[in-house]
């Protein structure tokens, strides 16, 4: 049995904390009690650490290295950051250490969480917590005992560079760690490559660049050979830096590094552009993809104005998570039609997008649409017989939709030879994923370097790092992997979009019913702000019109 309702990491345990029954883990009354959705039920409730408190709060803790291994001497440090680095070698465990610095506010405090969602009623239970990223007084790690390794996996992302920068710099200037080594392309890296030492002055200047320096990878995910490698090298701290595929390795090496009983803390950095990893406010490097993406709309608003009838057709990254398209669209304006995986559109007939391409070049002479890659997959795959096909990792490859759309619109016109269109497609796609990082993405990145190397110094593991409501948290691995982020087609974001580009919602009445049932839907309980059995007004709140409820 795992650590069912056991404490929470020893030292950083609220005074009044409170574990809870998990056979009834919210306290009468609240709205998880009455009904709602109750976290602990599941495959995953035997390893979850909850933490209950006072009017419904409860903590989803991430575990601690002293969870299974007890004896574990804790470390103190005052950080370089503060001018001196004094290391107490010999600290016993559990002993509260005298204030040695002045600057003490510069650490968190052990109490502090981040609450889940911010919108709430009066009467509202305080919900769901996670632990507060930051500096630890008290440090599980000597610097010198440190064998930090980081790998990168999955696809490009602009800003992997950066988090890999900071995580040295950040273990060498706050730390005094001074043994990190890279892994070479990925979860195969760990068993078939050499590791690349890593140092201040070999990553000085690499956030200047985009891709990774590490190389990347899908597929060969091994776990016993990737916790072999690690006990092989004595690494005691693994940064894996990777989207929701890369995560659920990342747990599973924690599963197999906790059953060795290693001390070695596994950290999760989420990656991915397309910003569909679930809990956390936003993914790196989308920012910066976001604002790529104007140049190509901008390219081809300008192709299509300058053309009779001109039409510009812009593919975005987006495999089952519209979220570029979405904000590409928002932030240009230039968009007439946005098409993403989460709302199913049709071609032909009254109210299709054939239909409403031809109004809008009656009314404005031109349009641009903007098309995800993940949108129309099943429509494509009908119109031409298709047998799914998987990429290493086991994602489903996608078919082109840019340019199966092209054609369609294409075809379409010819039979109207009154109306001659000139089409345009642009695909930008690994233009956009392979620049570097933006200003703010990079911010963004050092910030969640510092967060994950402090989690794993203070002796926390099997986490992932992220901003949840705009403060860092560390998120146990359950969380972010049992499902993705999804743009939710009845939340006010996509009625922003609809009424940014005035184009029609194209579902049928049976795409609304089967949305009631499916599993977006219950994602869309989750993603509001309000809590789990609250009535939300943002529910139902867009409409096919295109009309943004005030507020
Ligand atoms: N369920 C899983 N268990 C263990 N390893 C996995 C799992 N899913 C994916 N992986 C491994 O994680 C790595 C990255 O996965 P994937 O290619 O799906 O990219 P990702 O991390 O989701 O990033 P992105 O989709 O943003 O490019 C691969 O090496 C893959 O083998
Ligand atoms: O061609 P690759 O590298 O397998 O990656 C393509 C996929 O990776 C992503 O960029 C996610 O990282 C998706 O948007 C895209 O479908
Ligand atoms: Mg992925």
């Amino acid at each position: 049995m795992e650590t069912v309702g056991t404490a929470p990491a020893p030292l950083e345990a609220p005074v009044k904390k409170k574990l809870l029954d998990l056979k009834n883990p919210f306290p009468a009354g609240t709205a998880a009690a009455n009904g709602a959705k109750a976290s602990p039920v599941g495959k995953w409730a035997m390893k979850k650490k909850l933490v209950g408190g006072d009017a419904g709060y409860v903590l989803e803790d991430v575990p601690h290295l002293t969870d299974f291994l007890p004896e574990l001497p804790v470390r103190a440090r005052v950080p370089r950051v503060l001018g001196v680095s004094v290391w107490d070698t010999d600290v016993p465990k559990l002993t509260f250490l005298p204030t040695t610095c002045s600057l003490r506010q510069y650490f968190v405090n052990p109490d502090d969480t981040v609450t889940q969602k911010i919108v709430v009623h009066k009467t509202s239970p305080r919900g769901t917590h996670f632990r507060r990223a930051g500096p630890r007084q008290r440090v599980y790690f000597q610097s010198d005992e440190v064998n930090a390794a980081i790998v990168t996996c999955g696809g490009l992302c602009p800003g992997l560079n950066t988090v890999v920068r900071e995580l040295v710099c950040g273990l060498y200037d706050m730390y005094g760690v001074t043994s990190i080594v890279g892994i070479e392309g990925g979860y195969k890296g760990f068993y078939s490559k050499n590791t690349i030492p890593l140092t201040p002055k070999s990553v000085n200047d690499i956030h200047k660049r985009g891709g990774t320096v590490l190389g990347t990878s899908r597929g060969g995910h091994d776990t016993n050979k990737i916790v072999d490698c690690l006990q092989d090298r004595g690494i005691n701290q693994v940064y894996i830096i990777g989207g929701d595929g890369t995560q659920k390795g990342a747990s599973v090496i924690y599963e197999e590094v906790r059953r060795r009983g290693l001390k070695c803390s596994v950290v999760g950095v989420p990656k991915t552009i397309d910003n569909d990893i679930a809990v956390i406010d936003k993914s790196f490097g989308f920012d910066t993809a976001v604002e790529e993406a104007q140049r190509a709309i901008d390219a081809a608003h300008v192709e299509a104005e300058s053309a009779e009838n001109g039409i510009g057709v812009v593919k975005l990254m987006g495999r089952n998570s519209g979220f570029i398209a979405m904000y590409a669209t928002l932030a240009s304006r230039d968009v007439d039609c946005c098409l993403i995986p989460e709302s199913p559109f049709y071609l032909e007939g009254k109210g299709g997008l054939l239909e409403f391409i031809e109004r809008r070049l009656k009314e404005n002479g031109h349009m641009v649409i903007v098309v995800a890659e993940g949108a129309g997959q099943d429509l494509i795959a009908k119109s031409m017989n298709f047998v799914d096909t998987q990429d290493a990792s086991g994602n489903k490859l996608l078919l082109d939709v840019g340019l199966w759309l092209s054609q369609k619109i294409k075809d379409h016109f010819k039979k109207k030879p009154n109306f001659p269109i000139t089409l345009k497609y642009i695909d930008p796609t690994y233009m956009i994923r392979a620049v570097k990082s933006n200003a703010s993405d990079n911010v963004y990145c050092t910030l969640l370097a510092h967060s994950a190397l402090h989690g794993a110094m203070a002796g926390y593991t099997g986490f992932t790092v992220a901003p949840v409501n705009g403060r860092h948290a560390y998120i146990p691995f359950y969380r972010i992997t049992e499902k993705q982020n999804k743009v939710v087609i009845t939340d006010r974001m996509w009625a922003r979009v609809l009424c940014s580009t005035n184009q029609p919602c194209f579902l049928s009445h049976e795409d609304v019913e089967n949305m009631k049932h499916d599993d977006d839907h219950e994602h869309h309980l989750h993603n509001t702000q309000l809590l789990e059995g609250e009535s939300s007004p943002a529910k139902n709140s867009s409409n096919c019109n295109g009309s943004v409820p005030a507020g």
